[in-house]
Formats: structure tokens, sequence, C-alpha cells
């Protein structure tokens, strides 16, 4: 069986530069693309991550279902999915309901995992060559996704944290070259990321989605 790909981090910034469109939709394709490279990513730091990783590939898995699935037409910018699966009824508003997870929903927990990722990279980009990746971690997690899970997940999250190797060593498994050119890429991919981030947000609350069950 070969080898899976390694990490690149050229590949994950070149997936959420093609995701917005000139009308500024956000295509699932390479939305999906960049996640499944920082899925990637996380498997190369260790199966302490594995519970995360397990949940993120379960999600991704649900898209690319409904990317490659009979309606997959509906299935290429956010907005179309958006536009399709509530004039369909297919999203739980208030309460699951035993159907299968509509991709809005699915698509809501990878996007406040955006968030977390926008607020772990400025802060390994813009921190000293001494910080702590774990501790820009747990900042960046209690600032974002932590509100969103139970004391379990937060708990074991950051007990794995802590596995996370110095900033600088961090940034050299990027396999982007030096600690340096790690910096200067990040630089320039958050403003990609910030940009996918933005246009969900806006579309999520202009449709009264941010909360579902
Ligand atoms: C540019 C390269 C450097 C950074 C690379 C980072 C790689 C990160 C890859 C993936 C990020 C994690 C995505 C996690 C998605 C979590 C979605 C979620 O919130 N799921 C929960 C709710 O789902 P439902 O139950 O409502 O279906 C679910 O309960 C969560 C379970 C697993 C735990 C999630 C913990 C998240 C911690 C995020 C930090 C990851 C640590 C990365 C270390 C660098």
């Amino acid at each position: 069986m070969a080898a899976p790909a390694a990490f690149s981090l050229r590949e994950v910034l070149a997936a959420f530069q093609g995701c917005v469109t000139e009308r500024r939709e956000v295509l699932l394709g390479p939305y999906l693309r960049g996640w499944r490279g920082l899925i990637r990513f996380l498997h190369s730091l260790g199966a302490i991550f594995s519970f995360v990783s397990k949940d993120a590939v379960a999600k991704v898995q649900i898209m690319e279902g409904y990317c490659g699935g009979e309606q997959r037409e509906r299935y290429v910018s956010l907005q179309s999915m958006v536009e399709y699966e509530l004039a369909s009824g297919l999203v739980d508003l208030h309460k699951r309901s035993g159907r299968p997870d509509s991709g809005c929903r699915t698509v809501l927990r990878l996007h406040r995992a955006l968030r977390w990722l926008q607020l772990f990279l400025e802060g390994l980009r813009t921190g000293r060559e001494d910080s702590r990746t774990s501790v820009i971690c747990t900042d960046s997690y209690n600032a974002s996704l932590a509100a969103y899970h139970p004391w379990v997940i937060r708990k074991a999250a950051t007990v794995a944290f802590c596995a996370l190797p110095p900033r600088n060593a961090f940034l050299e498994i990027m396999n982007v070259g030096t600690a340096e050119d790690a910096v200067a890429m990040l630089g320039e991919a958050l403003p990609y990321i910030c940009n996918v981030y933005s246009i969900t947000q806006e579309l999520f609350a202009h449709h009264k989605l941010l909360d579902l069950p």
C-alpha cells in the first residue's frame, strides 16, 4: 500500500486560496481539500490527536458524500448548499431529528474549527521564538471551539495540546523549510483562511444557522 502523502502547507494554502470565487462564493471542493490537508498534518502529530482527527475525518466524509452524491450540483458552493438544504427542509434547526446530519450542520462544526485555526496560526506566526505551542493552542482553543465542547472533550483536548512540540520545531515540521520560511508562508495563508471564515460567518449569520444542534 502506498504511504500517505506528506503534509504540505503550500497545498493547504492553495486550497483555501482557490475556495473563494469572484462572486464571493465558497467552493466546497477546495474547502474540503484544505481540510484534508490539515488532517494529514494532524496525523503526523501522533495518536494522541486521533480523537480529534477521527471527528474531523467523519465530518469531511459526510461532506464528500454530499459533494459526490445524487444532488452534487447543489453542493458546489456553501451558498448553493445552504439554499438547497433550507428550501428542502433538510436542516434540523432546533433539535436533532435522527435524520442524517445536514451539510449546514456539518460545515458549521468545521467553520467553528476554522476560527480556532485562524487564532492558532496567527499566534504561531506572531509568537516569540521561545513561546510554547501548547499555550498558543490552548489560548486559541479557549477563545473559540471550547465554548461548543463538553467538559470531557475540553479536558482531553487540553491534555493533548501539552504533547505539541515547541514553536520552532512545530514550524519546521510544516515542510516549508526553516521556521522563518514557515512564518512567511503563514503570513501569506492567513488572509485566505480569514476570508473563507468571514464569508461563511456572514452567510450562516444571515440565515440564522450559527446555532444548529
Ligand atoms: C497549517 C498547519 C498547522 C496547523 C495544523 C492544524 C491541523 C488541525 C487539523 C484539524 C483541526 C481539528 C478539527 C476539529 C474539528 C472539530 C469539530 C467539532 O467541534 N466537533 C465536535 C462537535 O461535533 P458534534 O458532536 O456536534 O458532531 C466533536 O464533539 C468533537 C470531537 C473531537 C474533539 C475536537 C477537539 C478540537 C481541538 C482542536 C485543536 C486540534 C489540535 C491541533 C494541534 C495542532
